[in-house]
C-alpha cells in the first residue's frame, strides 16, 4: 500500500491527531514540539503538512519541504504563509475558514467589554493585592456607544450583531462587501473611511494584506475622538503599534484590547508596558469547540489532499471545482488531453499556446487555458506540472498564453481550439462534446475528423493517392500491430489525415517503415 506522510506542524486538539493516526495508508508525524530549526530538518518527508500561524511557510521552509504537495492551514489567516512561492512549486495551500469564527468574535466581545469596565485590572487590584476599592473602577457602558468596525466578513458581521444586542450603534467600512449584508442588519454603511475614525469604539477584522498593514496609523489616531477604545483581534501590524503605543500613553487612546500583535511571541512588546491595555497571547480561536472543529476539519483537508481526492478551500486553485458548472468539465478534461497530444505531436520547446473557446464554453476561457498548458507541458514536465503552478510555469518558460473567447461557435454548441508553436513547428487541435460527455477531436491542421482522443495514435499525414490506407495496414499487420480505429480528413489540396488508433505498443521501426512510404509526409506517434 502507498503510504503518505502527514506531518502536523503546530498543536492541534487531539481529535484531529487521533483521525490521522488510526489511518493505515498515513504515516502521521506530530512536529508541533519541535523547534522551528529542527521542523526543517525533517520537512523533507511530508507530502502534506498542517501548520498554524506560528510556523512561517517561507522560502526556507518551501525549500526544506521537497516532496510537499499540500499544506493546510488550521485556521483562518495565511498571512504566514508564501502563497506565490507555494503556487511556484505546486503546492495547494488551503485553510479552514470558519470554525473559528465565533472564538474570534467572543474573543473581540470579551476584549470590548474588558476596556469599558478594566476588567482585568480591577480583578487584579482584589485577588493580587486584594485592594477593595470600588470607587476607583468606574467603567463605560457599551450602550449607546457607536462601534466601528473595519472588515465585515465572517467575524466582523457577528461582532457587529452582538453589538446591536448590546444596544449599541454600528457602522461599518468594508468596500468588499454589499452594503445589504449591513444594512439589513441594521448597521449602517459607510465608504467614507473617517466616519469609522470618529467612533467611540473601533475594531476591526480584516485579513492582513498590503492595504490594511497601519491601516490605523499616526494621522488616523489623530483624527480620532479624545478617549477612543481600538480593538484588535485580527492581525498584528493592522494598528501600526508604535502609533498604538503613542496614543495610548497620552491619553488619546483611552484602552486598547489586543489579542494579536507583529512579532508573536510578544513577551517583549512595549505594549504591555502601559496600564490602559488588556492583551491575550493569539487566543482569538482558541476555544475547546473552535479547536475541536478546526483539528478534524484540517485532519480531514490533509487526509483528501494526501490521497489526491479533493482539495476544500483551497486558495491557490486557479479552478473551484464547486464552482464550476457540470457542462464545462468534460471541456477541461477534452482540453487537457489536446495539449498532451498536440506537445507529443509536436516536440519542442512551445514558445506559445493560444486557447480559443467558442460558444458557451467560451466564458470559461481562462480555466481552459489552465487545462491547455498542464496538457502541454506534461509531455516534458511530467507530473511536476499541476493545476496550480501551470501559469507560473508558463510564464517562466517564456511561454505566451493567449486567450480567446466568442460566443458563437458555428454548427457546435461549444468547440475549443489549441494552436501550440515550438521552435520546430505550430499544430491546431479542436475538439468538442456530444451528448454531454463524448470526447471528439474534430480538427487537426485544418483536417477535418471525428476522432475519440485516447489511447495509442497514429498521426499519418501523406499526399491523398489510391493504395496508401492498404499500405498502412500492411506495415501494422506485419508487425502485429492491431487497428483499433481508422479515421481520415483529407483536404482540397489533395491530401489527408489519417488517426489511426491502435491496441499495441508501436515500435521506431514501425514509424520509421511507415515514414518510409512514398507517400507520407509525416508520421507522428502519440499516447494518451
Ligand atoms: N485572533 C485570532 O486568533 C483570530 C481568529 C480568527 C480570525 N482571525 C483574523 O481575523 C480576520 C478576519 O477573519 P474573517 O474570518 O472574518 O475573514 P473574512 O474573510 O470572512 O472577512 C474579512 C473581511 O475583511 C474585508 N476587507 C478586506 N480588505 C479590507 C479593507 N482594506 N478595508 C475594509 N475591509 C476589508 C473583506 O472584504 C472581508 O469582508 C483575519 O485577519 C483572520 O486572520 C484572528
Ligand atoms: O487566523 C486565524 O485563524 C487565527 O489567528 C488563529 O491562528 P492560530 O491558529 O495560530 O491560533
Amino acid at each position: 500500500m502507498q503510504k503518505h506522510t502527514i506531518m502536523v506542524c503546530d498543536h492541534i486538539h487531539e481529535s484531529g491527531l487521533k483521525m490521522l493516526e488510526s489511518q493505515p495508508d498515513i504515516n502521521y508525524i506530530n512536529a508541533a514540539d519541535l523547534p522551528k530549526d529542527e521542523l526543517l530538518k525533517v520537512v523533507g518527508q511530508a507530502d502534506v503538512v498542517i501548520t498554524r500561524s506560528s510556523t512561517e511557510i517561507n522560502e526556507a521552509f518551501l525549500n526544506a519541504a521537497t516532496n510537499l504537495k499540500a499544506l493546510v492551514r488550521a485556521g483562518v489567516g495565511v498571512d504566514n504563509v508564501d502563497i506565490d512561492g507555494c503556487s511556484k512549486r505546486g503546492i495547494i495551500v488551503m485553510n479552514v475558514p470558519t470554525a473559528n469564527t465565533i472564538a474570534a468574535v467572543e474573543l473581540t466581545m470579551a476584549h470590548m467589554l474588558g476596556c469599558m469596565r478594566s476588567f482585568p485590572y480591577a480583578h487584579n487590584h482584589l485577588k493580587l493585592e486584594r485592594v477593595w476599592k470600588r470607587e476607583k473602577w468606574y467603567g463605560y457602558e457599551l450602550k449607546d456607544k457607536k462601534l466601528g468596525i473595519i472588515g465585515f466578513g465572517n467575524i466582523g458581521s457577528r461582532v457587529g450583531k452582538r453589538a446591536k444586542a448590546f444596544e449599541m450603534d454600528v457602522i461599518t467600512y468594508d468596500p468588499y462587501i454589499n452594503p445589504s449584508k449591513a444594512t439589513d442588519l441594521g448597521i449602517e454603511y459607510t465608504t467614507n473611511f473617517d466616519d469609522i475614525l470618529a467612533c467611540d469604539i473601533i475594531t476591526i477584522h480584516t485579513p492582513k494584506t498590503q492595504e490594511t498593514i497601519g491601516i490605523i496609523g499616526k494621522k488616523e489616531i489623530d483624527k480620532m475622538k479624545e478617549g477612543v477604545v481600538l480593538i484588535n483581534c485580527a492581525r498584528g501590524g493592522l494598528y501600526d503599534e508604535e502609533a498604538l503605543y503613542e496614543g495610548l500613553k497620552n491619553g488619546k487612546i483611552r484602552f486598547a484590547g489586543i489579542d494579536v500583535f507583529v512579532k508573536e511571541p510578544a513577551t517583549d512588546n512595549p505594549l504591555l508596558d502601559l496600564d490602559n491595555i488588556t492583551v491575550t497571547p493569539h487566543l482569538g480561536a482558541n476555544t475547546h469547540e473552535s479547536q475541536y472543529k478546526i483539528a478534524t476539519q484540517a485532519a480531514q483537508q490533509a487526509l483528501d489532499a494526501a490521497r489526491g481526492i479533493s482539495y476544500p478551500n483551497a486558495l491557490n486553485l486557479p479552478i473551484r471545482e464547486n464552482e464550476i458548472p457540470d457542462f464545462v468539465k468534460p471541456y477541461l478534461d477534452l482540453m487537457q488531453k489536446i495539449g498532451f497530444l498536440a506537445a507529443q505531436a509536436n516536440r519542442g520547446a512551445i514558445k506559445s499556446l493560444k486557447i480559443v473557446g467558442e460558444g458557451e464554453i467560451g466564458e470559461f476561457v481562462e480555466s481552459l487555458a489552465t487545462f491547455a498548458t498542464v496538457g502541454a507541458l506534461k509531455e516534458s514536465l511530467g507530473e511536476t506540472i499541476n493545476y496550480v503552478n501551470a501559469d507560473f510555469v508558463a510564464k517562466e518558460r517564456g511561454i505566451d498564453v493567449v486567450k480567446v473567447s466568442s460566443p458563437t461557435a458555428g454548427a457546435y454548441k461549444s468547440i475549443i481550439r489549441l494552436r501550440l508553436t515550438t521552435d520546430k513547428e505550430v499544430i491546431e487541435i479542436s475538439g468538442t462534446i456530444f451528448n454531454d460527455d463524448v470526447q471528439r477531436i474534430v480538427e487537426i491542421n485544418g483536417f477535418t475528423l471525428d476522432v475519440e482522443p485516447k489511447g495509442r495514435m497514429i498521426l499519418f499525414k501523406n499526399t491523398d493517392v489510391p493504395g496508401v490506407i492498404g499500405d498502412v495496414g500492411q506495415i501494422l499487420a506485419k508487425y502485429n500491430v492491431n487497428i483499433a480505429d481508422f479515421r481520415l480528413g483529407r483536404d482540397k489540396s489533395g491530401l489527408a489525415l489519417a488517426v489511426i488508433l491502435v491496441d499495441n505498443d508501436v515500435s521506431e521501426e514501425v514509424l520509421k517503415e511507415l515514414d518510409a512510404l512514398k507517400a507520407s509526409i509525416y508520421v507522428k506517434y502519440v499516447i494518451l
